[in-house]
This record gives C-alpha cells, sequence and structure tokens, in this order.
C-alpha cells in the first residue's frame, strides 16, 4: 500500500482553484523533489500533507486512511526560515517539542525522563553535526548550523514523512552541498519519506527519488483563478528509495557549487 495517496485532490481560496486533479500515490522511503512557478501552489500542498491546510476536494491518504486534520508525529518539517526560541540554548530547543510531548500543561519534565530526552536530543544534536553547539544561542549560529537545528528539531520526533520547503534556498553553495550530503545521509538512516520543494532544478535531480513538476495545464484568459496547477511531470530517478535492498550507503551529493 502507498502511504500517500491522493485521489483527485483540489485545494481552492475563496474562489481561486489553486490546484487541481491531483492523482498520484508515493512509497514509503521515496524522496520527492518538488519544482514549479513561483505561486503555483507547492508550499500550499506542502501545508495540507502537514495538515495545517485541508483538501477542498478530493482524499488525501495516509497509508489508506484520511489525513489527520491536524499536524502530528507523523510528520516534521523544516521551512526555508527556521523558527527556534531565540531565549533557550540549541539543546534546549532540540529538547522543547519533546518536553511538551511528554507533559502538555507544563511543558517542563524532570528527573529521568528529563536526562532520556536530553539523551535522544543530543544524539540528534550529533547526527545533525551540532553537538559542539548545544550550549549556543540560535542568534550565535551560521544559516547553515540553523538549518541543522531545524532538522534536529524535526527529527527528535521521529517523522514517517519529512517535509521541506525550500530548506537550503537561503544558503551559500559551500554550505549547501554539506547539507544534500547531511540530508541523504539522513534521509537513508531514519528511513524517512522526504517531500522537498526547490527552486533548483539541479538540486531536485540530484537529492530526489522522484521529480514532480506543478504546472497549469488548463487556462482561460477571462477568468485566470478558473483553473489551478497539477503535477505536470513526474520523473522517477535514479536514486533508490530509503529502506530499500537497492539503496544502499546514501551517495554523496556534493554537487551544489
Ligand atoms: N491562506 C491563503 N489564503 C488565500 N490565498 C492563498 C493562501 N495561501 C496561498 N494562497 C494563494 O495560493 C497560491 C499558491 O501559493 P503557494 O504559496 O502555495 O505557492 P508556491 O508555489 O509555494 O509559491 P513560491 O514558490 O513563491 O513559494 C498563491 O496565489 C497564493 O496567493
Amino acid at each position: 500500500m502507498p502511504l500517500i495517496e491522493l485521489k483527485n485532490l483540489e485545494k481552492h481560496y475563496d474562489g481561486q482553484v489553486v490546484l487541481e486533479r491531483l492523482n498520484v500515490s508515493v512509497d514509503e522511503g521515496e524522496f520527492v523533489s518538488i519544482v514549479g512557478a513561483s505561486g503555483c501552489g507547492k508550499t500550499t500542498f506542502l501545508k495540507m500533507l502537514l495538515g495545517t491546510e485541508s483538501p477542498s476536494k478530493g482524499e488525501l491518504l495516509l497509508a489508506g486512511k484520511p489525513l489527520a486534520k491536524e499536524p502530528d508525529a507523523n510528520r516534521g518539517v523544516v521551512f526555508q526560515r527556521y523558527s527556534v526560541f531565540p531565549h533557550l540554548t540549541v539543546l534546549g530547543n532540540v529538547m522543547l517539542g519533546e518536553e511538551f510531548s511528554e507533559s502538555r500543561w507544563l511543558g517542563k519534565v524532570f528527573g529521568r525522563r528529563r536526562a532520556a530526552i536530553r539523551e535522544r536530543a543530543r544524539n540528534m544534536l550529533s547526527q545533525v553535526g551540532l553537538l559542539a553547539a548545544q550550549d549556543k544561542y540560535p542568534h550565535q549560529l551560521s544559516g547553515g548550523m540553523q538549518q541543522r537545528l531545524a532538522l534536529a528539531q524535526a527529527l527528535i520526533k521521529q517523522p514517517r514523512i519529512l517535509l521541506l520547503d525550500e530548506p537550503f534556498g537561503a544558503l551559500d553553495p559551500g554550505i549547501r552541498a554539506e547539507m544534500h550530503t547531511l540530508i541523504s545521509e539522513l534521509w537513508t538512516r531514519h528511513q524517512l519519506t522526504i517531500f522537498m520543494i526547490t527552486h533548483d532544478l539541479k538540486e531536485g535531480f540530484s537529492l530526489g527519488s522522484r521529480l514532480w513538476v506543478f504546472d497549469k495545464v488548463r487556462h482561460d484568459p477571462h477568468a485566470p483563478d478558473a483553473f489551478g496547477a497539477s503535477i505536470t511531470y513526474d520523473i522517477p530517478l535514479e536514486r533508490s528509495p530509503a529502506g530499500s535492498p537497492a539503496a544502499g550507503p546514501a551517495p554523496l551529493v556534493n554537487r551544489a557549487a
């Protein structure tokens, strides 16, 4: 069974059709790169997967069941601009989500439970190469380090699906290349299913196991909002899904420069 299935999915905003005729399925472990013109609905699509926007028509299924109407632990997200608490250290920021999950009202846990969360957070920071910066505050981090922190925050909740909205768009080419290697490692290590929006076609081709192009097929010059974008190209790429026997170790994708 596919992990994600879209059946005649549509999204409208106040009479404006943004997305239409989305019919596609995605297996566990795939890395879907998404490209398309500005304003064509890529972020809206990601928000539907996250659960902060709901479909206007059609079905969006996770493992055969309608997707939860609110974000949950199945899905982690990283945006281009990172969102962290400025008064908490790097370690504190990664621990926070877990502390809230375990103690919804106080957001604080103590003793052995706290020590276990701390160890998990440190382990996650080590995986994203940020352990040495655990006591720093967000304003003391470079752009690349901030995105590493955002990845650690998303992954500590052990999501099955990772949603990336231009996560490397604001980074210099050298740092981008490092992040490409990192995301490939995390993809295979955690056997994630990834949806990543990018404006960099080369990045989309080199990182994904599949590339989608969002575009409008139907146009009415007298009613520009009448039709939305759909997936006009769905291109299989050479990389095998994470977790498949053919996947093997993550290839190096330092090709951004
Ligand atoms: N909450 C909203 N209310 C009304 N219209 C919206 C809302 N969110 C998005 N839109 C509209 O939906 C369309 C698609 O926006 P979206 O941000 O998904 O595009 P995008 O492809 O991600 O663009 P970009 O590449 O520039 O980030 C735009 O016309 C936008 O104005």
